[in-house]
């Protein structure tokens, strides 16, 4: 059975409508990269998979808590240090090891350092050894590798590696070549939604309460 199942997603961001007609399922080991220009809604679709917005329309089938959101913003505490920043999400998330989360991302030097006193790369790196302590097999990926290094991005690949062989899958948006020759591209591109007239976004939308 495959984790995910998206049959007919309409997505849309400010009251219109980005995508439309999308239907791809995603089964343990896969991962899946999403291509598009800017501003075609690969975030916003990201976010209505991870549940942080409703679809538009259509259906989203997927068990409960399967999904693991990881965005722009790195979401640490930045007054704890970075295993404080993991255990916290690992006692959200049901208690997973962090011991694995630190080595994979190259952490361990810096485990007592406060989430502040990353510098952006490290943040990053700290945002995503965060996935790994969801225990979630699916990873929805925003531009993961922004203020990587090239190490760091090899660190990465590995971690996702271990993530698919171990019955995950991801869904990535990325302009980089994660070097993961198994990987499927979704474009968006023949998903993007129509033209609207210039006044068909609601009467009174306001993006911040939506
Ligand atoms: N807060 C907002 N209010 C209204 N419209 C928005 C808002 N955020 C994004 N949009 C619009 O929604 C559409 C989809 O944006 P989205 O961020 O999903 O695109 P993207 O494909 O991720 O772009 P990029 O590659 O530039 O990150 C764009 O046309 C964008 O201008």
């Amino acid at each position: 059975m495959s984790l995910i199942a998206v049959r007919d997603l309409a997505v849309a961001r400010g009251g219109l409508r980005a995508v439309e007609n999308l239907s791809f399922t995603m089964d343990a080991g896969q991962v899946l990269v999403l291509r598009g220009s800017n501003g075609i809604g690969k975030t916003t679709l990201l976010r209505t998979l991870a549940g942080l917005q409703p679809a538009a329309s259509g259906e989203i089938q997927a068990a409960p808590e399967a999904m693991a959101y990881a965005g722009h913003a790195d979401g640490l505490k930045p007054a704890l240090t970075v295993s404080e920043n993991l255990r916290f999400w690992a006692e959200v998330f049901g208690g997973h090891d962090i011991a694995p989360a630190l080595a994979a991302m190259n952490l361990r030097d810096l485990a007592a350092r406060p989430a502040h006193a990353l510098s952006a790369g490290q943040k990053r790196r700290l945002g995503l050894a965060r996935l790994m302590v969801t225990g979630r097999p699916v990873w929805l990926l925003d531009e993961p590798t922004v203020s990587l290094d090239r190490d760091s991005v090899a660190l990465f690949a590995a971690m996702l590696r271990g993530h698919l062989g171990q019955g995950g899958a991801a869904l990535i948006a990325t302009h980089i070549d994660l070097g993961l020759p198994e990987a499927r591209l979704l474009d968006l591109g023949p998903f993007r939604a129509g033209p609207v007239r210039r006044d068909a976004r609601p009467a009174g939308f306001n993006e911040a309460f939506a």
